[in-house]
């Protein structure tokens, strides 16, 4: 037993072993060779008689290891330190890439033309020779075309697909032809003489191909490869052709001498091109300031070529124009024609000279309907004038190097093409290159701001009709704009409607002006400081210098008590300027009123707009109705001006949006029109209801982008520079155009005031701030229930279904109130009777129901809605229009 026991434990003794062992060679495996010299070493063979030379040859074989380990030990630091290496500056890669290839260019030569580089030398010849067969030969002159553009040029990473797809389709064409020409040899020795592995592609299509044709694919492939390399779509080709035969007929004498890369850089970067042009800086700026070069050195050479173009371009630039033209010119695959012709310093962008048309003149005199006799307009030479814009002062010049350099620095294909200097900014239009993205630009927006060491950049992609991103940067030297050089100016004296507003100047350093009547209405918002007074008096002062009161009336609601208060007692005043925001609600109440009632009477007399109206009173077209006392007389513009919309919303919320959104939705065609001012454009008091109505908008410097969004619907109010720099996004325009609003100072006020005062005094009407709530009482059967009676009301109208069941669910009130509120419907007109579990017939059609909400409000019911509208002006006192 013990003998067994003592068996089993030896046996198992070595087998333990050699597990220990694995486990250990797992984490330290040694060398295959040492292991395998082991192996040998545990089971020697028989040994072998050893030959004599047996001693050296195992010499050699351990030099020969070590040899290898050293080698090893070498790759191994490398590759440690390869990290550091790939923190190469990429210049110095670059210049060792091409030094490389520069050493490949001449040993692959020395082989392969005079077959004495040794056997490197032959080796690299063998492998070029098997893939691309006698092609090789033609290599050594491209290596070295390489390694001079690696060390010469900066990288150009966007054509390297454009490259390899070129060269790749000559290689092609190149190897067929040659294995074409060997006779398509069969066998491994004669590719190295044909067209090597790559030609045997050729020898592959001559299988399924006619020779001729193959030959025909391979040309074809071959030209593909050269327009490909040399940028130049086919269709390009008869211009280029052309070209090149009146170049060679002596017209260009040096363009020969000139790449077509190098044509194409002179074409696309005009900015950058005359960095090279010999320093003629200050002949230059003594004849006009914007020829002072404006851009540095960009590190290019001058060339002879490019000094004789310039110089060329400054004494005849039309000469020069039809130079440029006629050159072979592959860019123009890319930038058109007209482009292509463009000056190449960056010019300054005019707008539409309107000055060239003769100015009408109007009478200041105009007589007053019902024999107040003349009124005089005050004339605009009351008002003082601005500062002479400038197109173009040092700081653009300065500005343009700034850009320009960014744009080299950030490797971006593009350059300043033009400008154009407006009062307060200046828009920079930059061309971009081909196959540049516009985002490029856009992501440069920080660095440009850098640059120019200014925050306020705005980047506008593209500049309405053009194809150039325009850049928009503060002018170091801004200029006022003045009302009175506005009203003076011919796009202000040609157009004579007395509701023609003067909002300032464009970007281009154009005046802008717009009618308030086509706006119909107007949101003018921004923070504090941002320049809304200023513009507000501007449309104020425009209106007086244009419009006598029988012309247009307004009504002045200034809850902030101070800025309208010049304005007290001018003729055109409906009612004192109003200063409180309870009245200001009445006074709103009453413009909904008269507009109604400028609807009965454009009702009765069948005619669309208040215009045709009035012209058919005076044409003595139109007479009231008969049996009533009135006389007819032409309705005046209504001017409604809120300058600040926030304090009215505090005050009655409800009662002046319901206000606003009625005039705005009806009131455009009665002649009434809304200017709304407001420092706080936030959704409480710029709700979506008036937003929706009011369509035209003047967006000046906001706190935030969401301000911005609220005014404009698009960011961009935020980065504008106050003082009047304003965005003005007119009824149907998608993009705002920026403005600089005009400047009026207290002084002028009071002039045009005064002189407004001597011609008349103003006729108030009582009745504008008389309360509303004294007219008609609220229903005592409503009592406290007003709104959620008006959510039933526009509940079951907008849906055009009468059932009580509805409103339980969507009120969530009780089925006793649904009944209620169904039954107050039904006692004003608004659902029939009940009809049993049928829901109610709904008598108020939906596009009634802003005009019911209003009348409910008031006390009235739906059957004032429609007895309103049918009923003869005449018979109610009421409706009886008091003269202005
Ligand atoms: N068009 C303009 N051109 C030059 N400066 C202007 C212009 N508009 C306004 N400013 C300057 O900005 C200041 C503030 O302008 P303004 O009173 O019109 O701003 P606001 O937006 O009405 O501010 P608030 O809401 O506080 O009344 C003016 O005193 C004036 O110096």
């Amino acid at each position: 037993m013990a003998g067994t026991s003592g068996t089993k434990t030896r046996s198992s003794a070595p087998k333990k072993a050699p597990a220990a062992g694995r486990s250990r060679g797992a984490s330290t495996r040694p060398p295959a060779g040492r292991s395998s010299r082991g192996a040998t070493a545990a089971k020697p063979g028989p040994r072998k008689k050893q030959p004599p030379l047996a001693g050296v040859a195992r010499a050699v074989s351990q030099v020969w290891h070590g040899l290898g380990m050293a080698a090893g030990t070498l790759a191994r630091a490398v590759g440690r330190n390869a990290a550091s290496a790939r923190e190469l500056d990429p210049a110095h890669r670059r210049d060792g890439a091409g030094l490389a290839v520069f050493a490949l260019a001449l040993i692959s030569g020395v082989a392969l033309w005079f077959h004495a580089a040794g056997a490197l030398g032959d080796a690299i010849t063998g492998l070029f020779r098997l893939i691309i067969g006698n092609a090789a030969m033609v290599l050594p002159p491209l290596l070295l075309a390489w390694s001079i553009h690696l060390l010469r040029q900066r990288p150009q990473p966007e054509r390297r697909g454009r490259l390899l797809v070129g060269c790749g389709a000559i290689l092609l064409t190149l190897t067929g032809m040659l294995h074409l020409w060997a006779g398509s040899p069969q066998r491994e020795a004669g590719w190295a003489h044909a067209g090597g592995v790559i030609g045997l592609l050729a020898g592959e299509l001559e299988r399924v191909l006619p020779a001729s044709l193959v030959l025909l694919v391979l040309f074809l492939l071959g030209a593909f490869g050269t327009l490909v390399v040399t940028a130049t779509p086919l269709n390009q080709l008869p211009e280029i052709v052309r070209g090149l035969f009146v170049h060679s007929a002596g017209k260009g004498e040096d363009a020969p001498h000139q790449s077509v890369a190098e044509r194409l850089h002179l074409k696309r970067h005009p900015a950058q091109d005359q960095d090279e042009q010999p320093g003629d800086d200050a002949a230059d700026s003594e004849i006009d300031p914007f020829l002072a070069d404006p851009f540095p050195a960009a590190g290019r050479p001058a060339t002879k070529r490019r000094a004789a173009k310039a110089a060329q371009q400054e004494q005849d630039p039309a000469e020069f124009d039809a130079a440029t033209e006629i050159l072979p010119d592959p860019a123009t695959a890319e930038v058109d024609a007209e482009a292509a012709r463009k000056p190449r310093r960056p010019r300054v962008v005019k707008a539409p000279v309107e000055e060239d048309l003769p100015p009408i003149s109007r009478p200041t005199q105009l007589e007053l309907n019902g024999g107040a006799g003349m009124y005089t307009l005050p004339s605009a030479d009351i008002l003082g004038a601005g500062s002479q814009h400038l197109e173009h002062t040092r700081a653009n010049d300065e500005v343009i190097a700034a850009l320009s350099q960014v744009f080299d620095e950030f490797n971006v294909d593009c350059a300043v093409t033009g400008f154009s200097r407006g009062p307060t900014v200046t828009r920079y239009e930059v061309e971009l290159g081909p196959g540049v993205k516009v985002e490029r630009i856009t992501q440069l927006t920080r660095n440009i701001a850098y640059a120019v060491k200014s925050p306020d950049v705005r980047i506008i992609s593209p500049i309405p009709g053009k194809s150039a991103v325009g850049v928009e940067i503060p002018n170091t030297d801004p200029e006022i704009v003045m009302l009175g050089d506005v009203l003076r100016s011919n796009v202000a004296l040609r157009d004579h409607h007395p509701m023609l507003a003067a909002l300032g100047k464009d970007v281009e350093g154009g005046f802008v002006v717009a009618n308030l009547a086509k706006m119909p209405h107007l949101l003018v918002a921004g923070a504090t400081g941002a320049g809304k007074s200023s513009c507000i008096n501007s449309l104020i002062l425009s209106v007086l210098t244009r419009a006598t009161p029988d012309q247009v009336r307004m009504v002045l609601i200034d809850p902030k008590r101070v800025e309208f208060a010049a304005y007290q007692g001018i003729p055109h005043l409906v009612t004192p300027v109003i200063t409180n925001p309870k009245k200001a609600a009445d006074a709103l109440a009453w413009v909904v009123r008269e507009m109604d009632m400028r609807y009965e009477d454009m009702e009765a007399s069948a005619v669309r707009h208040i215009d045709d109206f009035n012209r058919k009173v005076l044409n003595g077209e139109l007479t009231a109705p008969p049996g009533s006392e009135r006389v007819y007389t032409p309705y005046p513009y209504l001017l409604v001006i809120i300058d600040e919309l926030a304090d009215l919303m505090m005050v009655a919320p409800r009662d002046v949006e319901d206000a606003v959104v009625r005039i705005t939705q009806l009131a455009r065609a009665a002649g009434i029109h809304l200017v709304i001012a407001t420092q706080r454009p936030s959704v409480d008091v710029v709700t979506g209801l008036i937003k929706a109505n009011v369509p035209s908008r003047l967006g000046f410097k906001t706190s935030s982008v969401t301000d911005s969004r609220v005014i404009l619907d698009q960011p961009g109010a935020e980065k504008l520079l106050g003082k009047g720099d304003g965005l003005f996004l007119p009824m149907g325009a998608s993009k705002p155009a920026r403005i600089q609003g005009a400047y009026v100072t207290d002084a002028e006020i009071n002039a045009i005031v005064a002189h407004c005062r001597e011609q008349l005094q103003p006729t108030y009407r009582e009745d504008v701030t008389a309360p509303v709530a004294a007219s008609k009482e609220i229903d005592s059967d409503i009592g406290d229930d007003l709104d959620v009676f008006l959510q039933a009301v526009e509940l079951v109208v907008s849906t055009q279904f009468g059932s009580t069941s509805m409103l339980q669910r969507k009120l969530r009130v009780g089925f006793a109130k649904a009944g209620r509120l169904m039954d107050l419907m039904e006692s004003r007109s608004i659902v029939g009777p009940s009809e049993g579990s049928k829901a109610r017939d709904v008598l108020v059609k939906p596009d009634e129901l802003a005009g019911l909400m209003y009348t409910l409000r008031n006390g009235g019911t739906a059957d004032d809605l429609v007895d309103d509208e049918g009923d003869d002006p005449d018979e109610d006192g009421s409706s009886e229009p008091a003269p202005f």
